[in-house]
């Protein structure tokens, strides 16, 4: 069946903000209490999905949670009015604000696991919500991000949306980040190839930074989202990158179809993996980095494999880069290379998405692959597909309530936490997305 690969890009939160709050990601760590710029960071990201959609890529997206997280202040034991419980975390313990705070949800490659219908037992899409759980402000996404996954793919014949796994280390799980699909066209069944950082043993694991996925999060996720067993693959990260601050997967590969994107140290046993990738992806082109063209703290730094590696209807590929990539000098000399040599990558596009990698998510982090046959396509909430409309709507929305500066200091101001609603109450009715946000229930 043909089908299509279609991009959802979370979209930046009114509370952007930088509070160093992940260990084992060094952007985080290094930017924390910088100044952000959440209205610059929401339109960089718009002008992502606005260049894709108009170069010919589907493009749909995802809302940001609402933020600070009441719900959870409450239950850390703080009370009162909602603005009280807000003003008493963030005098007292203000980086319990600052997590509850965090505008993380943007990076929806972390939001969930998809399998699409060609790889599924029971021929739907499925979907399993991430966990988080390495990180207490990621954790709390996954309520939200439940609901939002359901009132976009809101039609039970097609799409099958799972709750995340339980919220213990043991099962561990960051959704697509570390995940990858490889196959010939998108229509067709394919290798679904399970990236994870630590298994029960704990033999082989990271030593300095945390591994956030484990074997049995993978585990779980394939089986709920019935992928058929002899197309599933799990290898694990090496631990040895992860210690170097590759945090999920996606920070040191990327695949698209039959190429497989990488540094030559992304995986412990890499060479195990590739001859067994070779023998069931027909056509099979890894593209491995040698560490002597780029070091593995080259590429943390400039986020070479958080790339986006885009198919168009010829066959050829192009990479979807950050800024940072393209100001490197032996990072572009790579690169340049690459377009030039045969393979199918055959064109760079560079955006400037340094409010959102100063937090560690680049190109990659902020979008989540949905592949949809035609019908399918038509099944998803029309509403979050991205054209010239819904831009220009977003844009306005954005200008009418973001701020151009923020500080962790700010997020104790009330008038943040009511901006924040009236904006999401606003963006819910341009989304058609119902009522997903715990105010509004
Ligand atoms: N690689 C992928 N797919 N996603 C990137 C996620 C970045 C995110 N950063 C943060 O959550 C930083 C928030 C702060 O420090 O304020 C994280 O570490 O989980």
């Amino acid at each position: 069946m043909k089908a299509h690969e279609v991009n959802f890009d979370g979209l930046v939160g009114l509370t952007h903000h930088y509070a160093g709050l992940s260990f084992g990601n060094e952007a985080s760590t290094k930017h924390r209490f910088q100044i952000s710029n959440p209205k610059l960071a929401a339109k960089q990201g718009l002008q992502k999905m606005k260049a894709l959609a108009d170069a010919g890529f589907p493009q749909a997206v995802i809302p940001p949670q609402e933020r600070p997280n009441v719900e959870v202040l409450r239950q850390l034991g703080f009370s009162g009015s909602d603005e009280q419980v807000v003003e008493k975390a963030g005098t007292q313990v203000p980086h319990l604000l600052s997590a509850a705070s965090s505008a993380s949800s943007m990076w929806v490659a972390n939001a969930a696991t998809v399998a699409p219908s060609a790889d599924t037992l029971d021929g739907k899409v499925h979907l399993t919500v991430a966990n988080l759980n390495n990180k207490f402000h990621r954790a709390t996404e996954a309520v939200t991000t439940e609901r939002v996954l359901r009132a976009i793919f809101n039609n039970a014949e097609r799409f099958s949306v799972h709750e995340a796994l339980p919220q213990v280390a043991m099962f561990g799980d960051e959704g697509a980040a570390n995940h990858n699909r490889l196959g010939g066209h998108y229509g067709d069944p394919a290798t679904q190839l399970f990236v994870y950082g630590r298994d029960e043993s704990g033999h082989n694991a990271p030593v300095r930074y945390p591994a956030r996925q484990t074997l049995a999060a993978s585990q779980a996720v394939a089986r709920l989202n019935q992928v058929n067993p002899g197309q599933v693959v799990f290898a694990q990260q090496n631990p040895n990158v992860i210690d170097q601050g590759v945090f999920h997967n996606d920070v040191i590969a990327v695949s698209n179809r039959q190429v497989l994107f990488c540094h030559e140290q992304a995986f412990a046993q890499q060479d195990k993996l590739l001859a067994n990738l070779a023998d069931r992806v027909p056509g099979f082109t890894p593209i491995q980095v040698p560490t002597h063209a780029v070091s593995v703290q080259d590429a943390v730094e400039t986020y070479l494999f958080n790339s986006q590696l885009l198919s168009r209807d010829d066959g050829s590929m192009m990479l979807v880069l950050p800024q940072e990539s393209e100001n490197h000098q032996g990072v572009w000399r790579y690169l340049s290379e690459l377009v030039k040599a045969d393979n199918p990558i055959s064109e760079l596009k560079v955006f400037d998405l340094r409010e959102s990698m100063a937090n560690g998510g680049g190109p990659a982090c902020l979008r989540l692959r949905v592949v949809l046959t035609q019908a399918e396509m038509q099944a998803v909430n029309p509403a979050v597909m991205m054209n010239d409309t819904l831009f220009n709507t977003l844009n306005n929305w954005v200008d009418r309530y973001y701020r151009d500066q923020l500080t962790q200091a700010d997020l104790v101001d009330p008038q943040l936490l009511r901006e924040g609603r009236e904006a999401l109450d606003a963006l819910t009715t341009i989304l058609q997305l119902g009522s997903v946000y715990p105010f509004q229930r």
